[in-house]
C-alpha cells in the first residue's frame, strides 16, 4: 500500500496554502508523512507542479489534470494502478496515529475502499480512505463522464464503512476562522 497526502488544493477560503499550516509543531504535510510512513511502502505528496518546491525533496505526485481531489487520486492510480492508496487530506489536523491505526486495522481489501462513516451525514469520508486497486475503474469511468466527486464514487460502490469513534478526526479546517478556533493562533 502507498499513501497519498492530498495537498494540491487552491485553499481559496483559507487564503494561504492549507498544507503548509502548522498544527503539530511542523507543517501538516510533514506531520502526515511521519504518521503514514509505518504503514506504506511510499508516501507521496499529491500537489500541483508549482507547489513542488514547498515539499523539499520528499516524493511528490504531480496532478495530471486539475479537477480537485479526484485528480490527485486518479494521478496516483495512473502512477501505480495495482497498489492500494491510503489517501489523507492535509486539512484534517485531528488525524492522529490512532486514526490511521484504526483505519488500517479495519481495512477490507476485497471491497473497493475502506472509509470512515461521517457521523452526521452517514456518508463515507472520501479524503481519509483506503482506495483499493479495484476502485481505479470506477474513478476512470466517473472522470470520463466529466464528474469529479470522490464521494459520489464511494456512495455508489461496495465500500467498507467504519463508524468513526472520534468524530473530530474527520473535521476539516477551511477558513482562517476555523484555524483560529482550532489553534488559538
Ligand atoms: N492533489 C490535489 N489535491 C487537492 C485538489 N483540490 C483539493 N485538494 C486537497 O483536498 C483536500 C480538500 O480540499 P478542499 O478544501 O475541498 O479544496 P481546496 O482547493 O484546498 O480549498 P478551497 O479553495 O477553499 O475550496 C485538501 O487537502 C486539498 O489540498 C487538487 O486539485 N489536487
Amino acid at each position: 500500500m502507498n499513501a497519498l497526502i492530498l495537498a494540491g488544493g487552491r485553499s481559496t477560503r483559507m487564503g494561504t496554502d492549507k498544507s503548509l499550516l502548522t498544527y503539530h509543531h511542523q507543517p501538516q504535510w510533514r506531520y502526515l508523512y511521519e504518521l503514514l510512513t509505518p504503514y506504506c511502502s511510499t508516501v507521496f505528496i499529491s500537489c500541483r507542479a508549482d507547489q513542488k518546491d514547498n515539499f523539499d525533496s520528499f516524493p511528490c505526485l504531480i496532478d495530471n489534470r486539475e479537477i480537485g481531489p479526484l485528480g490527485g487520486i486518479l494521478s496516483a492510480f495512473e502512477h501505480s494502478p495495482t497498489e492500494a492508496w491510503l489517501v489523507v487530506a492535509c486539512d484534517m489536523p485531528f488525524v492522529s496515529p490512532e486514526t490511521i491505526a484504526f483505519l488500517v486495522s479495519h481495512r477490507q481489501p476485497n471491497q473497493i475502499a475502506t472509509a470512515f462513516q461521517h457521523p452526521e451525514t452517514l456518508f463515507p469520508e472520501p479524503l481519509l480512505t483506503i482506495w483499493e486497486p479495484q476502485s481505479y475503474q470506477s474513478i476512470q469511468a466517473q472522470f470520463e463522464q466529466n464528474r469529479f466527486s470522490p464521494l459520489q464514487i464511494l456512495k455508489k460502490a461496495n465500500v467498507h464503512l467504519i463508524p468513526c469513534p472520534t468524530p473530530r478526526w474527520l473535521q476539516n479546517i477551511n477558513t482562517p476562522e476555523d484555524f483560529k478556533n482550532t489553534t488559538g493562533q
